[in-house]
């Protein structure tokens, strides 16, 4: 059985003080029946995995370097990010993709690395609108998800977060069909790589995920949670999306 999960993803957002929402949605969700996981930005792992300790609340980074250390100014590695508090790592975001040029190849080896240092890899692969229109999502999906995903990857070590570019941060967001449709290709592609270990695989839903959408979304077959940006930032907002999953 896979155990579902929210996670927020903050990018580039929060200075310390933002960490009082946290404060906020840990009491009001003191023993969810669901994983919760907040990806600050870097500066804020180890004062968020600090105030999280003791409660259900994983802390998780938004990339890694494949190195574990070396001459990489600026860069942050796997087990420097695991050691700050993080048990869960994002690669591939379409965010990274695109301002960083990161190829799957890139995605891969970030992965592999994350997986290394003991954390979660939450890998990331999604359309652009570009090819969603041109009927080719399930061929970029199907190559992301090759490419991405290394071989060490199992269902314990590894989630895939399936974000649609064109929903991530617009407001419009797939039919419940479409989301169907790449979820259930996901899973059967893993399953062709993986074996029966591709059915414990989670894959989550990402983009313009609100609280108002949530019910719908949860409802899909093989969707396993949600990677949420805007409505993570408070937990006015991400504790009504908490409360749908666990109501799914
Ligand atoms: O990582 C999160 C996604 O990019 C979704 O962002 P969003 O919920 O602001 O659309």
């Amino acid at each position: 059985m896979r155990r579902k999960l929210a996670a927020g993803n903050w990018k580039m957002n929060g200075t310390k003080e933002s960490l009082g929402e946290i404060e906020t949605l840990m009491a009001e969700h003191a023993s969810p029946s669901v994983d919760v996981l907040i990806c600050p930005p870097a500066t804020l792992v180890a004062t968020l995995a600090d105030k999280a300790e003791g409660h259900a609340l994983a802390v998780g980074a938004q990339d890694c370097h494949t190195n574990e250390r070396g001459a990489h100014t600026g860069d942050l590695s796997a087990p420097m990010l695991v050691d700050a508090g993080a048990s869960y790592i994002i690669t591939g975001h379409s965010e990274r993709r695109a301002d960083h040029g990161e190829s799957d190849a890139d995605v891969c080896a970030k992965s592999e690395a994350a997986i290394a240092a003991g954390a979660v890899a939450v890998i990331c692969i999604g359309e652009t609108l570009e090819e969603r229109e041109s009927g080719s999502t399930l061929d970029v999906i199907g190559g992301q998800l090759d490419g991405s995903v290394p071989d060490n990857a199992t269902g314990a070590n590894a989630v895939i977060a399936y974000e649609p570019v064109w929903a991530i941060g617009t407001g419009k967001v797939p039919t419940t069909a479409q989301i169907a449709e790449v979820h259930a290709f996901v899973r059967s592609r893993l399953a062709e790589r993986f074996g029966d270990e591709g059915s414990a695989f989670r894959i989550l839903y990402g983009g313009s995920v609100k609280a108002s959408n949530a019910d719908e979304i949860f409802a899909v077959a093989d969707v396993d949670g949600a990677l949420v940006g805007g409505a993570s930032l408070k937990a006015a907002d991400f504790g009504p999306i908490i409360t749908a999953l666990q109501n799914a």
